[in-house]
Protein backbone atom coordinates (compact mmCIF):
# COMPACT_ATOMS: atom_id res chain seq x y z
CA UNK A 1 0.00 0.00 0.00
CA UNK A 2 1.32 3.92 -0.73
CA UNK A 3 -0.45 5.82 1.47
CA UNK A 4 -2.52 8.84 0.36
CA UNK A 5 -1.09 12.17 1.01
CA UNK A 6 -2.93 15.10 3.03
CA UNK A 7 -1.88 18.41 1.88
CA UNK A 8 -2.20 20.98 4.62
CA UNK A 9 -1.14 23.42 2.60
CA UNK A 10 -3.62 23.23 0.15
CA UNK A 11 -6.28 22.62 2.42
CA UNK A 12 -4.88 25.67 4.25
CA UNK A 13 -5.17 27.58 1.44
CA UNK A 14 -8.72 27.17 0.56
CA UNK A 15 -9.23 27.88 4.33
CA UNK A 16 -7.48 31.28 3.97
CA UNK A 17 -9.23 32.12 0.64
CA UNK A 18 -12.95 31.14 2.30
CA UNK A 19 -11.73 33.46 5.54
CA UNK A 20 -10.92 36.13 3.34
CA UNK A 21 -14.41 36.17 1.42
CA UNK A 22 -15.51 36.30 5.37
CA UNK A 23 -13.86 39.09 5.73
CA UNK A 24 -14.87 40.96 2.37
CA UNK A 25 -18.53 40.29 3.48
CA UNK A 26 -18.08 41.94 6.73
CA UNK A 27 -16.50 44.77 5.26
CA UNK A 28 -19.56 45.10 3.09
CA UNK A 29 -22.29 44.67 6.28
CA UNK A 30 -20.10 48.15 7.66
CA UNK A 31 -17.52 45.94 10.43
CA UNK A 32 -14.16 47.17 10.35
CA UNK A 33 -11.51 44.15 9.37
CA UNK A 34 -10.03 41.90 12.46
CA UNK A 35 -6.88 43.02 14.04
CA UNK A 36 -3.83 40.95 15.34
CA UNK A 37 -1.79 42.13 17.88
CA UNK A 38 1.59 39.86 17.60
CA UNK A 39 4.10 39.69 19.99
CA UNK A 40 7.42 38.99 19.41
CA UNK A 41 10.33 38.76 21.68
CA UNK A 42 13.94 37.90 21.13
CA UNK A 43 15.53 36.71 18.57
CA UNK A 44 15.14 33.14 17.93
CA UNK A 45 15.48 32.75 13.92
CA UNK A 46 13.05 30.31 13.62
CA UNK A 47 10.20 32.21 15.76
CA UNK A 48 10.52 35.06 12.97
CA UNK A 49 10.13 32.81 10.23
CA UNK A 50 6.47 31.86 11.72
CA UNK A 51 5.52 35.23 13.05
CA UNK A 52 6.52 36.79 9.21
CA UNK A 53 4.45 33.86 7.87
CA UNK A 54 1.40 34.27 9.94
CA UNK A 55 2.10 38.57 9.26
CA UNK A 56 1.90 37.74 5.52
CA UNK A 57 -1.19 35.30 6.05
CA UNK A 58 -3.07 38.30 8.05
CA UNK A 59 -2.44 40.82 4.77
CA UNK A 60 -3.34 38.58 2.29
CA UNK A 61 -6.70 37.74 4.27
CA UNK A 62 -7.55 41.53 5.38
CA UNK A 63 -6.67 40.94 8.91
CA UNK A 64 -4.69 43.43 10.57
CA UNK A 65 -1.33 43.02 11.76
CA UNK A 66 0.04 45.33 15.09
CA UNK A 67 3.27 44.03 15.16
CA UNK A 68 4.81 44.41 18.86
CA UNK A 69 8.64 43.14 17.96
CA UNK A 70 10.89 42.98 21.29
CA UNK A 71 14.68 42.75 20.77
CA UNK A 72 15.60 42.72 24.25
CA UNK A 73 13.35 41.12 26.94
CA UNK A 74 11.23 43.05 28.89
CA UNK A 75 10.92 42.41 32.84
CA UNK A 76 7.17 40.45 33.49
CA UNK A 77 6.32 43.50 35.20
CA UNK A 78 6.45 45.42 31.23
CA UNK A 79 5.32 42.57 29.45
CA UNK A 80 2.16 42.30 31.87
CA UNK A 81 1.90 45.62 31.22
CA UNK A 82 1.57 45.83 27.65
CA UNK A 83 -0.78 42.75 27.54
CA UNK A 84 -3.01 44.49 29.64
CA UNK A 85 -2.85 47.59 27.56
CA UNK A 86 -3.80 45.55 24.40
CA UNK A 87 -6.84 43.64 26.25
CA UNK A 88 -8.02 46.80 27.12
CA UNK A 89 -7.92 48.00 23.28
CA UNK A 90 -11.20 47.98 21.34
CA UNK A 91 -9.52 47.56 18.27
CA UNK A 92 -7.59 44.81 19.04
CA UNK A 93 -9.43 41.14 18.83
CA UNK A 94 -6.83 38.97 19.04
CA UNK A 95 -3.18 38.72 21.21
CA UNK A 96 -0.76 36.29 19.71
CA UNK A 97 2.01 35.71 22.37
CA UNK A 98 5.07 33.81 19.98
CA UNK A 99 6.33 31.15 21.29
CA UNK A 100 9.27 29.87 23.12
CA UNK A 101 9.47 33.32 25.40
CA UNK A 102 13.27 33.61 26.18
CA UNK A 103 14.49 32.46 29.91
CA UNK A 104 13.45 33.53 32.37
CA UNK A 105 9.95 34.91 30.96
CA UNK A 106 7.12 31.81 32.03
CA UNK A 107 5.14 31.63 29.09
CA UNK A 108 2.31 30.81 31.68
CA UNK A 109 2.22 33.71 33.19
CA UNK A 110 1.41 35.88 30.07
CA UNK A 111 -1.08 33.46 28.86
CA UNK A 112 -2.77 33.62 31.71
CA UNK A 113 -3.13 37.24 31.29
CA UNK A 114 -4.35 37.64 28.27
CA UNK A 115 -8.14 37.95 27.82
CA UNK A 116 -9.82 34.63 26.86
CA UNK A 117 -11.53 36.44 24.55
CA UNK A 118 -8.71 37.76 22.52
CA UNK A 119 -6.99 34.26 23.14
CA UNK A 120 -6.43 33.12 19.68
CA UNK A 121 -4.05 30.71 20.29
CA UNK A 122 -6.41 28.92 22.49
CA UNK A 123 -3.94 28.40 25.17
CA UNK A 124 -5.87 29.97 28.67
CA UNK A 125 -6.44 27.46 30.71
CA UNK A 126 -10.47 29.23 30.09
CA UNK A 127 -10.27 28.07 26.61
CA UNK A 128 -8.19 24.81 27.12
CA UNK A 129 -10.93 23.82 30.02
CA UNK A 130 -13.60 24.79 27.58
CA UNK A 131 -12.43 22.24 25.14
CA UNK A 132 -12.46 19.61 28.38
CA UNK A 133 -15.57 20.24 28.83
CA UNK A 134 -16.67 19.78 25.49
CA UNK A 135 -17.84 23.61 24.94
CA UNK A 136 -14.69 24.65 22.98
CA UNK A 137 -14.35 28.33 22.11
CA UNK A 138 -11.29 29.12 20.91
CA UNK A 139 -9.41 26.06 20.23
CA UNK A 140 -5.63 25.77 20.04
CA UNK A 141 -4.67 26.09 17.06
CA UNK A 142 -2.49 22.54 15.89
CA UNK A 143 -5.12 20.53 17.34
CA UNK A 144 -7.82 22.52 15.62
CA UNK A 145 -5.84 21.96 12.42
CA UNK A 146 -5.13 18.78 12.90
CA UNK A 147 -8.57 18.24 13.23
CA UNK A 148 -9.78 19.70 9.91
CA UNK A 149 -6.96 17.32 8.48
CA UNK A 150 -8.55 14.49 9.73
CA UNK A 151 -12.00 15.35 8.43
CA UNK A 152 -10.94 15.84 4.70
CA UNK A 153 -9.83 11.91 4.39
CA UNK A 154 -13.73 11.61 4.67
CA UNK A 155 -13.07 8.31 7.26
CA UNK A 156 -16.02 8.81 10.34
CA UNK A 157 -13.40 8.81 13.14
CA UNK A 158 -16.02 7.90 15.81
CA UNK A 159 -14.47 4.48 17.64
CA UNK A 160 -11.76 4.57 16.05
CA UNK A 161 -8.16 3.89 18.31
CA UNK A 162 -6.04 7.64 18.18
CA UNK A 163 -2.45 7.37 19.54
CA UNK A 164 -0.95 10.86 20.66
CA UNK A 165 2.48 10.49 21.04
CA UNK A 166 3.29 13.56 23.46
CA UNK A 167 1.86 15.51 25.73
CA UNK A 168 3.05 19.33 25.96
CA UNK A 169 0.61 21.77 26.95
CA UNK A 170 -0.41 23.18 23.69
CA UNK A 171 -0.49 20.30 21.49
CA UNK A 172 -0.47 16.82 23.10
CA UNK A 173 -2.69 17.17 25.44
CA UNK A 174 -5.62 19.57 23.63
CA UNK A 175 -4.74 16.88 21.14
CA UNK A 176 -5.64 14.61 22.78
CA UNK A 177 -8.78 16.23 24.12
CA UNK A 178 -10.08 16.79 20.65
CA UNK A 179 -10.17 13.45 19.79
CA UNK A 180 -12.10 12.60 22.78
CA UNK A 181 -14.64 15.25 21.49
CA UNK A 182 -14.74 13.59 18.08
CA UNK A 183 -15.75 10.00 19.52
CA UNK A 184 -12.36 8.55 19.64
CA UNK A 185 -10.79 6.05 21.81
CA UNK A 186 -7.75 7.80 22.89
CA UNK A 187 -4.01 7.10 24.52
CA UNK A 188 -1.77 9.19 25.25
CA UNK A 189 1.98 8.41 24.72
CA UNK A 190 4.53 10.57 26.77
CA UNK A 191 8.31 10.16 28.01
CA UNK A 192 7.17 7.43 31.19
CA UNK A 193 5.30 5.29 28.43
CA UNK A 194 6.72 2.38 28.21
CA UNK A 195 6.72 -0.12 25.26
CA UNK A 196 5.59 2.48 22.81
CA UNK A 197 5.26 0.22 19.77
CA UNK A 198 2.95 -1.57 20.96
CA UNK A 199 0.69 1.57 21.46
CA UNK A 200 1.64 2.85 18.15
CA UNK A 201 1.12 -0.34 16.55
CA UNK A 202 -2.18 -0.40 17.66
CA UNK A 203 -3.60 3.32 16.51
CA UNK A 204 -5.67 3.58 13.70
CA UNK A 205 -4.81 7.39 13.90
CA UNK A 206 -1.28 8.13 14.94
CA UNK A 207 -0.35 11.73 15.93
CA UNK A 208 3.23 12.15 16.96
CA UNK A 209 3.84 15.74 18.70
CA UNK A 210 7.39 14.74 20.76
CA UNK A 211 9.57 16.80 18.68
CA UNK A 212 11.95 14.07 18.15
CA UNK A 213 13.78 13.61 14.63
CA UNK A 214 12.58 10.08 13.18
CA UNK A 215 11.46 8.65 16.81
CA UNK A 216 8.44 6.73 15.17
CA UNK A 217 10.20 4.14 12.43
CA UNK A 218 8.02 3.76 9.86
CA UNK A 219 7.24 -0.94 10.38
CA UNK A 220 6.35 -0.08 13.75
CA UNK A 221 2.65 1.53 12.00
CA UNK A 222 -0.18 -0.29 11.49
CA UNK A 223 -1.38 -1.21 7.90
CA UNK A 224 -3.85 1.86 6.35
CA UNK A 225 -3.55 3.74 9.75
CA UNK A 226 -4.09 7.73 9.35
CA UNK A 227 -0.57 9.05 10.15
CA UNK A 228 -0.31 13.06 11.19
CA UNK A 229 3.06 14.36 12.18
CA UNK A 230 3.28 17.20 13.90
CA UNK A 231 6.72 17.27 14.61
CA UNK A 232 8.89 19.84 12.90
CA UNK A 233 12.93 19.43 13.44
CA UNK A 234 15.46 21.08 11.67
CA UNK A 235 18.42 18.85 11.15
CA UNK A 236 21.87 19.73 11.32
CA UNK A 237 22.22 19.93 7.26
CA UNK A 238 19.11 22.10 6.78
CA UNK A 239 16.48 19.80 6.46
CA UNK A 240 13.23 20.21 8.43
CA UNK A 241 11.97 16.29 9.71
CA UNK A 242 9.05 15.03 11.63
CA UNK A 243 8.98 12.44 14.24
CA UNK A 244 7.85 9.79 12.01
CA UNK A 245 9.96 8.12 9.29
CA UNK A 246 8.04 9.36 6.04
CA UNK A 247 9.76 7.02 3.74
CA UNK A 248 8.62 3.87 5.28
CA UNK A 249 5.17 5.09 6.91
CA UNK A 250 4.26 5.73 3.99
CA UNK A 251 4.44 2.20 2.63
CA UNK A 252 2.37 0.81 5.44
CA UNK A 253 -0.08 4.24 6.41
CA UNK A 254 -3.23 4.61 4.53
CA UNK A 255 -3.27 8.40 4.62
CA UNK A 256 0.00 10.71 5.98
CA UNK A 257 0.65 13.99 6.37
CA UNK A 258 4.52 15.59 5.02
CA UNK A 259 6.61 17.73 6.71
CA UNK A 260 6.79 20.07 5.39
CA UNK A 261 3.40 21.01 4.14
CA UNK A 262 1.21 18.95 6.28
CA UNK A 263 -0.08 20.01 10.09
CA UNK A 264 2.62 23.70 10.01
CA UNK A 265 0.50 25.59 7.31
CA UNK A 266 -2.69 24.83 9.14
CA UNK A 267 -1.82 25.74 12.47
CA UNK A 268 -1.01 29.51 10.47
CA UNK A 269 -4.90 28.90 9.23
CA UNK A 270 -6.42 28.26 12.28
CA UNK A 271 -5.04 30.74 13.90
CA UNK A 272 -6.43 33.46 11.59
CA UNK A 273 -9.91 31.69 11.78
CA UNK A 274 -9.66 32.01 15.31
CA UNK A 275 -8.86 35.94 14.84
CA UNK A 276 -11.97 36.18 12.47
CA UNK A 277 -14.11 34.09 15.57
CA UNK A 278 -12.90 36.66 18.33
CA UNK A 279 -13.69 39.59 16.04
CA UNK A 280 -17.03 38.08 14.83
CA UNK A 281 -18.25 37.11 18.54
CA UNK A 282 -16.59 41.21 19.93
CA UNK A 283 -18.71 42.62 17.43
CA UNK A 284 -21.85 40.38 18.08
CA UNK A 285 -21.62 41.32 22.03
N1 LIG B 1 2.06 31.41 20.08
C1 LIG B 1 2.42 30.28 19.44
N2 LIG B 1 3.70 29.90 19.42
C2 LIG B 1 4.03 28.75 18.78
C3 LIG B 1 3.05 27.96 18.12
C4 LIG B 1 1.71 28.39 18.18
O1 LIG B 1 0.77 27.73 17.64
N3 LIG B 1 1.43 29.56 18.84
N4 LIG B 1 3.42 26.84 17.39
C5 LIG B 1 4.81 26.61 17.09
C6 LIG B 1 5.36 27.24 15.85
N5 LIG B 1 4.39 27.64 14.82
C7 LIG B 1 3.55 28.64 15.07
O2 LIG B 1 3.86 29.62 15.70
C8 LIG B 1 4.48 27.18 13.47
C9 LIG B 1 5.41 26.27 13.09
C10 LIG B 1 5.54 25.88 11.75
C11 LIG B 1 4.70 26.40 10.78
C12 LIG B 1 4.85 26.03 9.36
O3 LIG B 1 4.11 26.51 8.53
N6 LIG B 1 5.81 25.20 8.99
C13 LIG B 1 6.09 24.90 7.62
C14 LIG B 1 7.60 24.85 7.43
C15 LIG B 1 8.25 26.17 7.75
C16 LIG B 1 9.78 26.08 7.72
O4 LIG B 1 10.33 25.86 6.65
O5 LIG B 1 10.39 26.23 8.78
C17 LIG B 1 5.48 23.56 7.23
O6 LIG B 1 5.33 22.70 8.11
O7 LIG B 1 5.18 23.40 6.05
C18 LIG B 1 3.75 27.29 11.17
C19 LIG B 1 3.63 27.67 12.50
C20 LIG B 1 5.71 27.09 18.23
N7 LIG B 1 5.32 28.36 18.72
Amino acid sequence: MTARLIDGKQIAASILADIKERIDARESHGLRRPNLAVILIGDDPASAIYVRNKTEACRRVGIGSVPHILKTAPTEAELLALITRLNEDESIDGILLQLPLPAPLRPELFIEHILPTKDVDGFHPYNMGRLAVRRPALRPCTPAGVMTLLHHTGIPLRGLHAVVVGASNHVGRPMGLELLLAGCTVTTCHRFTNGLRGHVAAADILIAAAGKPHLIPGDWIKEGAIVIDIGMNRLANGHLVGDIDFAEAEKRAGWITPVPGGVGPMTVSTLLANTLEAATLRSAS
